[in-house]
Protein backbone atom coordinates (compact mmCIF):
# COMPACT_ATOMS: atom_id res chain seq x y z
CA UNK A 1 0.00 0.00 0.00
CA UNK A 2 1.13 3.23 -0.91
CA UNK A 3 0.19 6.72 0.84
CA UNK A 4 0.97 10.20 -0.80
CA UNK A 5 0.88 13.20 1.97
CA UNK A 6 1.00 16.35 0.41
CA UNK A 7 4.41 16.09 -2.05
CA UNK A 8 5.27 19.22 -3.78
CA UNK A 9 8.05 19.87 -6.49
CA UNK A 10 9.45 22.83 -8.43
CA UNK A 11 12.04 22.81 -11.08
CA UNK A 12 13.40 26.78 -10.69
CA UNK A 13 10.24 29.05 -12.03
CA UNK A 14 8.23 25.47 -13.25
CA UNK A 15 6.05 24.06 -9.67
CA UNK A 16 5.62 20.75 -11.09
CA UNK A 17 3.92 19.09 -8.41
CA UNK A 18 1.82 21.09 -5.85
CA UNK A 19 0.65 18.98 -2.43
CA UNK A 20 -0.49 15.75 -4.21
CA UNK A 21 -2.49 13.24 -1.73
CA UNK A 22 -3.22 10.04 -2.92
CA UNK A 23 -3.83 6.24 -1.28
CA UNK A 24 -3.28 3.34 -3.41
CA UNK A 25 -4.49 0.07 -1.76
CA UNK A 26 -3.29 -3.33 -1.91
CA UNK A 27 -5.33 -5.68 -4.55
CA UNK A 28 -6.58 -2.52 -6.45
CA UNK A 29 -5.08 -1.02 -9.49
CA UNK A 30 -5.04 3.44 -9.11
CA UNK A 31 -4.32 5.35 -11.56
CA UNK A 32 -2.87 9.00 -11.90
CA UNK A 33 -4.24 10.29 -14.56
CA UNK A 34 -3.11 13.94 -16.51
CA UNK A 35 -2.32 15.43 -19.51
CA UNK A 36 1.58 15.90 -21.08
CA UNK A 37 3.19 18.37 -18.33
CA UNK A 38 0.40 17.88 -15.97
CA UNK A 39 2.90 16.41 -13.39
CA UNK A 40 2.42 12.40 -13.54
CA UNK A 41 6.25 11.53 -14.02
CA UNK A 42 7.44 13.79 -11.15
CA UNK A 43 5.02 12.93 -8.91
CA UNK A 44 5.83 9.40 -9.81
CA UNK A 45 9.64 9.64 -9.31
CA UNK A 46 9.35 11.61 -5.77
CA UNK A 47 7.17 7.76 -5.17
CA UNK A 48 9.47 5.45 -6.19
CA UNK A 49 12.55 7.79 -3.99
CA UNK A 50 14.07 8.71 -7.30
CA UNK A 51 13.62 12.41 -6.17
CA UNK A 52 13.06 14.05 -2.88
CA UNK A 53 9.86 15.89 -2.34
CA UNK A 54 10.13 19.66 -1.20
CA UNK A 55 7.53 18.59 1.03
CA UNK A 56 5.25 16.11 2.43
CA UNK A 57 5.67 12.34 3.06
CA UNK A 58 4.96 9.21 1.21
CA UNK A 59 4.92 5.81 2.84
CA UNK A 60 5.52 2.63 0.99
CA UNK A 61 3.75 -0.53 3.21
CA UNK A 62 4.07 1.67 6.08
CA UNK A 63 8.03 2.65 5.19
CA UNK A 64 8.85 6.49 4.66
CA UNK A 65 9.96 6.59 2.09
CA UNK A 66 12.35 9.67 2.49
CA UNK A 67 14.17 8.07 5.83
CA UNK A 68 14.45 4.77 4.57
CA UNK A 69 14.49 5.17 0.46
CA UNK A 70 16.48 1.77 0.12
CA UNK A 71 13.68 -0.32 2.45
CA UNK A 72 11.06 1.45 0.46
CA UNK A 73 12.46 0.58 -2.97
CA UNK A 74 12.96 -2.89 -1.92
CA UNK A 75 9.01 -3.01 -1.21
CA UNK A 76 8.66 -1.45 -5.26
CA UNK A 77 9.08 -2.82 -8.88
CA UNK A 78 8.96 0.28 -10.81
CA UNK A 79 8.66 0.91 -14.96
CA UNK A 80 10.48 4.21 -15.11
CA UNK A 81 9.47 6.67 -18.53
CA UNK A 82 12.84 5.63 -19.50
CA UNK A 83 12.89 1.95 -19.75
CA UNK A 84 16.56 2.02 -20.29
CA UNK A 85 17.15 -1.97 -20.47
CA UNK A 86 20.87 -3.55 -21.45
CA UNK A 87 21.30 -4.27 -24.66
CA UNK A 88 24.00 -6.33 -24.71
CA UNK A 89 22.36 -8.55 -22.42
CA UNK A 90 19.58 -10.95 -23.47
CA UNK A 91 15.64 -10.38 -21.75
CA UNK A 92 16.80 -13.40 -19.39
CA UNK A 93 20.07 -12.04 -18.36
CA UNK A 94 18.38 -8.30 -17.77
CA UNK A 95 16.07 -9.87 -15.14
CA UNK A 96 18.55 -12.33 -13.74
CA UNK A 97 21.05 -8.89 -13.21
CA UNK A 98 18.11 -7.16 -11.32
CA UNK A 99 17.17 -10.41 -9.15
CA UNK A 100 20.77 -9.95 -8.61
CA UNK A 101 20.71 -6.48 -7.16
CA UNK A 102 17.09 -7.92 -5.33
CA UNK A 103 19.62 -10.21 -3.18
CA UNK A 104 17.57 -13.78 -4.71
CA UNK A 105 19.14 -16.70 -4.77
CA UNK A 106 20.00 -18.11 -8.36
CA UNK A 107 17.47 -20.72 -7.85
CA UNK A 108 14.96 -18.23 -7.12
CA UNK A 109 16.06 -15.96 -10.52
CA UNK A 110 15.48 -18.99 -12.55
CA UNK A 111 12.03 -19.91 -11.11
CA UNK A 112 10.95 -16.52 -11.24
CA UNK A 113 12.33 -15.56 -14.74
CA UNK A 114 10.69 -19.05 -16.64
CA UNK A 115 7.38 -17.88 -14.41
CA UNK A 116 6.92 -14.19 -15.74
CA UNK A 117 8.75 -15.49 -19.69
CA UNK A 118 5.26 -17.45 -19.45
CA UNK A 119 3.08 -15.14 -18.24
CA UNK A 120 4.18 -12.35 -20.42
CA UNK A 121 4.51 -14.20 -23.41
CA UNK A 122 8.19 -13.70 -23.83
CA UNK A 123 8.98 -17.45 -24.97
CA UNK A 124 10.01 -16.27 -28.58
CA UNK A 125 12.75 -13.89 -27.36
CA UNK A 126 13.83 -14.23 -24.04
CA UNK A 127 17.20 -15.51 -24.97
CA UNK A 128 17.57 -13.24 -27.80
CA UNK A 129 19.82 -10.28 -26.91
CA UNK A 130 17.56 -7.03 -26.50
CA UNK A 131 19.43 -5.04 -29.11
CA UNK A 132 16.66 -4.25 -31.83
CA UNK A 133 13.81 -5.29 -30.04
CA UNK A 134 10.33 -4.04 -30.51
CA UNK A 135 8.61 -1.19 -28.46
CA UNK A 136 6.55 -3.91 -27.38
CA UNK A 137 9.43 -6.38 -26.60
CA UNK A 138 11.26 -3.99 -24.55
CA UNK A 139 8.70 -2.91 -22.38
CA UNK A 140 8.01 -6.64 -21.50
CA UNK A 141 11.71 -6.81 -20.49
CA UNK A 142 11.70 -3.92 -18.66
CA UNK A 143 8.14 -4.77 -16.64
CA UNK A 144 9.44 -8.28 -16.23
CA UNK A 145 12.94 -7.03 -14.76
CA UNK A 146 10.92 -4.54 -12.52
CA UNK A 147 9.19 -6.90 -10.90
CA UNK A 148 11.60 -9.98 -10.30
CA UNK A 149 11.45 -10.03 -6.77
CA UNK A 150 7.95 -10.39 -6.59
CA UNK A 151 7.39 -7.01 -4.77
CA UNK A 152 3.65 -5.85 -3.11
CA UNK A 153 4.00 -2.56 -5.03
CA UNK A 154 4.05 -2.51 -8.63
CA UNK A 155 4.63 1.63 -10.31
CA UNK A 156 4.83 1.93 -13.91
CA UNK A 157 4.64 5.02 -15.60
CA UNK A 158 2.83 4.91 -18.67
CA UNK A 159 3.48 1.03 -19.48
CA UNK A 160 1.26 1.33 -22.62
CA UNK A 161 2.99 4.06 -24.63
CA UNK A 162 3.66 2.88 -27.83
CA UNK A 163 2.38 -0.57 -27.97
CA UNK A 164 -0.28 -2.09 -29.93
CA UNK A 165 -3.30 -3.80 -29.45
CA UNK A 166 -1.95 -7.28 -28.65
CA UNK A 167 0.87 -5.89 -26.37
CA UNK A 168 -1.35 -3.65 -24.36
CA UNK A 169 -4.03 -6.56 -24.06
CA UNK A 170 -1.49 -8.50 -22.49
CA UNK A 171 0.05 -6.03 -20.56
CA UNK A 172 -3.64 -5.00 -18.73
CA UNK A 173 -4.06 -8.77 -18.64
CA UNK A 174 -1.08 -9.08 -16.67
CA UNK A 175 -2.09 -5.93 -13.91
CA UNK A 176 -5.34 -7.76 -13.09
CA UNK A 177 -3.71 -10.92 -12.72
CA UNK A 178 -1.45 -8.97 -10.56
CA UNK A 179 -3.89 -7.39 -8.69
CA UNK A 180 -5.50 -10.94 -8.01
CA UNK A 181 -2.77 -11.66 -6.11
CA UNK A 182 -3.55 -8.57 -4.17
CA UNK A 183 -0.39 -6.89 -5.29
CA UNK A 184 -1.14 -2.61 -5.16
CA UNK A 185 -0.89 -1.09 -8.29
CA UNK A 186 -0.04 2.66 -9.95
CA UNK A 187 0.16 3.73 -13.08
CA UNK A 188 0.24 7.23 -14.60
CA UNK A 189 -1.24 7.29 -18.17
CA UNK A 190 -2.49 10.38 -19.94
CA UNK A 191 -4.99 7.54 -21.92
CA UNK A 192 -8.31 7.60 -21.14
CA UNK A 193 -8.94 4.25 -22.63
CA UNK A 194 -6.28 2.77 -20.92
CA UNK A 195 -7.24 3.96 -17.63
CA UNK A 196 -11.37 3.20 -18.14
CA UNK A 197 -10.37 -0.75 -19.35
CA UNK A 198 -8.29 -1.40 -15.92
CA UNK A 199 -8.13 1.41 -12.99
CA UNK A 200 -10.03 1.03 -9.98
CA UNK A 201 -9.61 4.05 -8.47
CA UNK A 202 -8.40 7.21 -10.46
CA UNK A 203 -6.47 10.49 -9.23
CA UNK A 204 -7.00 12.98 -12.05
CA UNK A 205 -3.68 15.32 -12.16
CA UNK A 206 -3.64 19.23 -13.76
CA UNK A 207 -0.61 21.74 -13.60
CA UNK A 208 0.60 19.58 -10.41
CA UNK A 209 -2.52 20.11 -8.63
CA UNK A 210 -5.14 16.65 -7.83
CA UNK A 211 -8.68 17.93 -9.34
CA UNK A 212 -10.45 14.68 -8.22
CA UNK A 213 -10.25 11.19 -7.14
CA UNK A 214 -12.87 8.69 -6.91
CA UNK A 215 -13.78 5.20 -9.52
CA UNK A 216 -14.74 6.47 -12.68
CA UNK A 217 -18.32 5.91 -11.84
CA UNK A 218 -17.89 8.34 -9.14
CA UNK A 219 -16.20 10.94 -11.52
CA UNK A 220 -19.27 10.64 -14.03
CA UNK A 221 -21.51 11.40 -10.98
CA UNK A 222 -19.15 14.63 -9.98
CA UNK A 223 -19.22 16.21 -13.38
CA UNK A 224 -22.33 15.13 -14.98
CA UNK A 225 -20.76 13.45 -17.62
CA UNK A 226 -21.12 10.19 -19.44
CA UNK A 227 -17.61 9.24 -20.66
CA UNK A 228 -13.85 9.37 -18.72
CA UNK A 229 -12.88 11.66 -21.73
CA UNK A 230 -15.85 14.47 -20.88
CA UNK A 231 -15.27 13.93 -16.99
CA UNK A 232 -11.93 14.81 -17.40
CA UNK A 233 -11.86 17.80 -19.53
CA UNK A 234 -14.43 18.92 -17.29
CA UNK A 235 -11.99 18.60 -13.88
CA UNK A 236 -9.62 19.90 -15.37
CA UNK A 237 -10.57 23.12 -17.28
CA UNK A 238 -12.82 23.96 -14.22
CA UNK A 239 -12.16 27.51 -13.16
CA UNK A 240 -11.31 28.29 -16.47
CA UNK A 241 -13.04 30.31 -19.32
CA UNK A 242 -14.46 28.19 -21.65
N1 LIG B 1 14.01 17.96 -14.64
C1 LIG B 1 13.18 18.95 -14.94
N2 LIG B 1 13.64 20.21 -15.13
C2 LIG B 1 12.80 21.23 -15.43
N3 LIG B 1 11.46 21.08 -15.57
C3 LIG B 1 10.94 19.86 -15.40
C4 LIG B 1 11.77 18.74 -15.09
N4 LIG B 1 10.97 17.63 -14.98
C5 LIG B 1 9.70 18.06 -15.21
N5 LIG B 1 9.70 19.40 -15.46
C6 LIG B 1 8.50 20.21 -15.75
O1 LIG B 1 7.51 19.89 -14.79
C7 LIG B 1 6.23 19.82 -15.39
C8 LIG B 1 5.63 18.43 -15.14
O2 LIG B 1 6.38 17.50 -15.90
P1 LIG B 1 6.12 15.91 -15.81
O3 LIG B 1 7.17 15.25 -16.65
O4 LIG B 1 6.00 15.51 -14.41
O5 LIG B 1 4.69 15.80 -16.52
P2 LIG B 1 3.91 14.52 -17.08
O6 LIG B 1 2.53 14.63 -16.56
O7 LIG B 1 4.66 13.27 -16.76
O8 LIG B 1 3.90 14.80 -18.63
P3 LIG B 1 4.02 13.80 -19.93
O9 LIG B 1 2.70 13.08 -20.04
O10 LIG B 1 4.21 14.79 -21.05
O11 LIG B 1 5.18 12.89 -19.71
C9 LIG B 1 6.42 20.17 -16.85
O12 LIG B 1 6.14 21.55 -17.00
C10 LIG B 1 7.89 19.88 -17.09
O13 LIG B 1 8.41 20.69 -18.12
Amino acid sequence: MITVQNISKSFGEVQAVKDVSLVAEDGQITALLGANGAGKTTSMRMIYALITPETGVVTVDGINSTENPIAARGRMGVLPDARGIYKRLTARENMAYFGRLQGMSEADIKTRSEELIARLGMEKFADRQTDGFSQGQRVKVAIARAIIHDPQNILLDEPTNGLDVMSTRAIRAFLRDEKARGKCILFSSHVMQEVSAVCDVITVVDAGIIRATGTEQELLAMTDENNLEDAFVNLVTQGEVK
